[in-house]
């Protein structure tokens, strides 16, 4: 500890002395303030990775490097920051007492360092009066100046944040709307057979209770007739009015789509066979009934498959058994549905 910490006299000392520069950098002493601190102080030789100070510590002395570097960690993203010869951290605490230490402080070299006490600083604030007054003052614009950069630092990275957000929003929008698309039938807007494979994956969840799990798998009868003799245009009505008619027959926690071409299907839940057999009569009945403008005289009909699924088998074996079914239909010449006996 130095014997006589009350300085009267300053100059320059020890390897600090013939540095004088200007201007001075923020945090750099003057050679009379450097002089004065000094004479106030402990030296402290310190190892390079040494820990100086922790954050959250109460701090109990300010530091003056006279040679090396010391690196204040503040955390929480922030930049750390360098101190090196002539510069001094840790001040706060000696002007407002009870101060926690806002960062680590680590030597990043080995290093030598001044240590000044609350006690020789207040000695000091009596002797050189003018001086502290000084450094005080330029030590609060160099912190108020560091208070506004982060602020603005931490404004223009929200800023970023929220680009960001809104960008990663619109990415979310848009997939979800690529992947609807993806699963989407374009011509009638139903499920495709890439959706109801989606579907199936995820079926357990829209289980409804108390029910069972019904197939109609639904074909248009002479389809090709109907191109062939109406033309494309009128094929692709008939392909959207029937659409319609399977989602009409579809509750809310069931699966209309078209499987491809004229083929589509309903996989439904029903309280047994009884309901499923009504939902085939109710499209069986309204196809029956379309008529189209642009083709006098076209009537549509078609045929259907209809079975309840256990749900110990899956998809192919429900399929084939049902489409064995909607075949049976087609070859009594369509217009109709058949369930297993
Ligand atoms: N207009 C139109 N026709 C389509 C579309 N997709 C497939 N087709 C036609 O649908 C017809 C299906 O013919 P087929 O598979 O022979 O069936 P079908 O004529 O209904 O014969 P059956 O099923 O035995 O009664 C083909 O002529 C395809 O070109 C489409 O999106 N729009």
């Amino acid at each position: 500890m130095s014997s006589n910490r009350t300085v009267s006299n300053v100059t320059p000392i020890g390897s600090f002395a013939g540095r004088q520069r200007a201007p001075l950098l923020p945090r750099e002493l003057s050679d009379r303030e450097l002089a004065l601190f000094v004479t106030a102080s402990d030296r402290r030789e310190v190892s390079p990775g040494e820990m100086i100070f922790r954050r959250g510590e109460l701090g109990r002395s300010m530091f003056v490097v006279e040679s090396g570097q010391i690196r204040l960690e503040f955390g929480d993203g922030m930049p750390d920051k360098l101190i090196g010869p002539r510069e001094f951290f840790g001040e706060l605490t000696l002007f407002i007492g009870d101060h926690t230490r806002v960062a680590n402080a680590v030597a990043t070299t080995a290093s030598v360092m001044h240590v000044i006490e609350q006690q020789a600083f207040d000695q000091l604030l009596d002797s050189e009066p003018r001086l502290l007054a000084q450094f005080m003052r330029r030590s609060f614009s160099y912190l108020v100046a560091s208070e506004q950069q982060l602020i603005a630092s931490l404004k223009r990275r929200n800023e970023d944040l929220m680009v960001t957000l809104d960008s990663l929003r619109q990415t979310q929008t848009q997939l979800s709307t690529a992947q609807r698309l993806v699963q989407t039938d374009e011509l009638t807007g139903l499920c495709n057979r890439r959706g109801l494979y989606m579907f199936l994956e995820h079926l357990g969840d829209s289980r409804l209770p108390g029910t069972e799990l019904g197939l109609l798998l639904i074909d248009i009868d002479r389809f090709k007739q109907i191109n062939d003799r109406c033309g494309h245009l009128v094929g692709d009505q008939v392909l959207r009015a029937i659409a319609e008619e399977v989602q009409g027959a579809a509750s809310p926690c069931d699966l209309p789509c078209r499987l491809g071409g004229d083929e589509f299907a309903l996989l439904t839940q029903v309280t047994g066979a009884e309901e499923l057999a009504s939902r085939a009569t109710q499209i069986v009945t309204a196809v029956r009934a379309m008529r189209f403008p642009g083709c006098e005289g076209l009537k549509v009909s078609v045929s259907i498959g209809a079975r309840l699924c256990t749900e110990t088998t899956d998809w192919a074996i429900w399929y084939s058994d049902t489409d064995c079914l909607l075949y049976e239909v087609k070859g009594r010449g369509g217009d109709g549905y058949r369930a297993p006996d």
